[in-house]
This record gives structure tokens, sequence and C-alpha cells, in this order.
């Protein structure tokens, strides 16, 4: 069987980091974000990522993050990815990339074709870039509203580094967007919870489940 890695982003509480670790996903996000249901203070972080077992990687999602915060993270919180959630240019991804020494994943949203040059440029510079949906005008959070955008767009496509598909994902819709766009990684957060905010250990299960089946169905020829 092909793997598919899997992260699971928005984690507030050490029993989420467990069930994430159970279920076999390869990252665990934190979101450091005051307007995000899902924010978690940097003392709050450093629990949870002393929590995560060896093998479970620990990503740390900022927006439009200034130094004093990464610095304040990162003196703190044993991270091995930097989530950049905002509008960062592709220049401030190159320089946190340069002053952390950490792998940066770029997010970029994408609403139509117009969205797509963007994830090339960033995959320039990042070392990997996450596909996300775009944040309708107005909303809040700049991404976790748990919407999907039109997979079609992205078929068939590749970037000059590992990418990871998000936006809207949940059990029951995650083989879909696999088999339609070939994403060997996807993120998930809202879909995956009982409310915002707090994590459902069943469906982190399901969602670990269904991305697995979805593996097993793109490694089997078809007769
Ligand atoms: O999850 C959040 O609260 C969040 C806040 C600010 C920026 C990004 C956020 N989440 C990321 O958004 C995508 C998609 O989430 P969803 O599955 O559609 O809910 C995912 O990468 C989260 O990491």
């Amino acid at each position: 069987m092909s793997e598919i890695r899997v992260k699971i982003c928005g984690l507030t509480r050490p029993e989420d980091v467990v069930a994430t670790a159970e279920a076999g996903a390869s990252y665990a996000g934190f979101v450091f974000f005051p307007k995000s249901p899902r924010h978690v203070s940097v003392s709050q972080a450093r629990e949870l990522a002393l929590t995560a077992p060896v093998g479970l990687a620990k990503v740390g999602l900022v927006v439009n993050a200034d130094d004093a915060l990464l610095d304040e993270i990162l003196e703190q919180v044993p991270l091995d990815m930097l989530q950049l959630h905002g509008r960062e240019s592709v220049d401030r991804v190159a320089e946190i990339r340069a002053r952390y020494g950490l792998p940066v994943m770029k997010a970029v949203g994408v609403a139509s074709e117009a969205d797509l040059p963007a994830l090339l440029d960033y995959g320039k510079v990042a070392d990997q870039i996450l596909v996300d949906a775009k944040a309708p005008k107005g909303a809040a959070l700049p991404g976790g509203n748990g919407l999907a955008f039109d997979w079609r767009l992205i078929a068939g496509r590749r970037w000059p580094c590992p990418w990871m598909l998000a936006g809207g994902l949940t059990p029951a819709n995650v083989g879909q967007a696999i088999a339609m766009t070939g994403a060997r990684q996807v993120d998930v957060s809202s879909g995956i919870e009982s409310e915002p905010g707090v994590k459902d250990a069943a469906r982190i299960s399901a969602f670990l489940q269904a991305v697995s089946d979805a593996a097993e169905a793109v490694s089997v020829p078809r007769l």
C-alpha cells in the first residue's frame, strides 16, 4: 500500500494529540491565531507538543506573524515545521525559512484558475505548499472554514515541492478528494470536530481509515 500522510490541525487538548497519534497521523497542527476557536497559547502549545510521541511531526500554524511572535513560539515550543497561513509574501516565506532554519509550509488559497500561479511561486521558496480553499471575502479566518474548492482545478498538477491538500475535507469526502487530485498528503481541521475547536477521536479515526482505504484503492491496478 502506498502511504498517504495526514495532518490533523487545530489540536487544543492532550487527548487530541493522543487520538491523532493513535490513529496514525503524521502531523499534528497547533494554531497560533487568537481569532480562531482552535487558538492555543504558547504555553498550552508547549504542553501539547511535549505530549506528542516521536514520529508525530508538530506543526505551528501562524497568520502574518512577526519575528517577535515567531521568536517566542520557537523558543518555547519544540516544533518540526511552520505553517504560514496568512498573506506572507514570497520574500517573507524565504526570510522566515532562513531565519529559523525550520521547514516552512506556505498555505495558498484556491478558488479559480487565477489562483494557481501563486502555487508555483511559493513552491520555489517553501519546503511544502498547502493547497487550501480560498477563504470567502470578509471571513474571520483565512482557513479552517470547512470549505472545499473545486478539486478539478488541480487534478494532475504538480509543483516544485511536496504539497498537501486542505479545505473542507471530512471522512466522507477525503477518498474522492485523493482520487481526483492525486494528493499524497491531506490536512483536516473542522471536518473531524464535534464543535468548533473540539476534536472528536472517533472522527479522527474515521478520517485516517478513509485515507487508508483511498491509498489502497489507488495502489490496486484497475481491470
Ligand atoms: O483551523 C483554524 O482555525 C485556522 C485558522 C487560521 C488559519 C488556518 C486555519 N486552519 C487551516 O485551514 C485548513 C482547512 O481547514 P478545514 O479542514 O477546512 O477546517 C487547514 O489547513 C487548517 O490547518
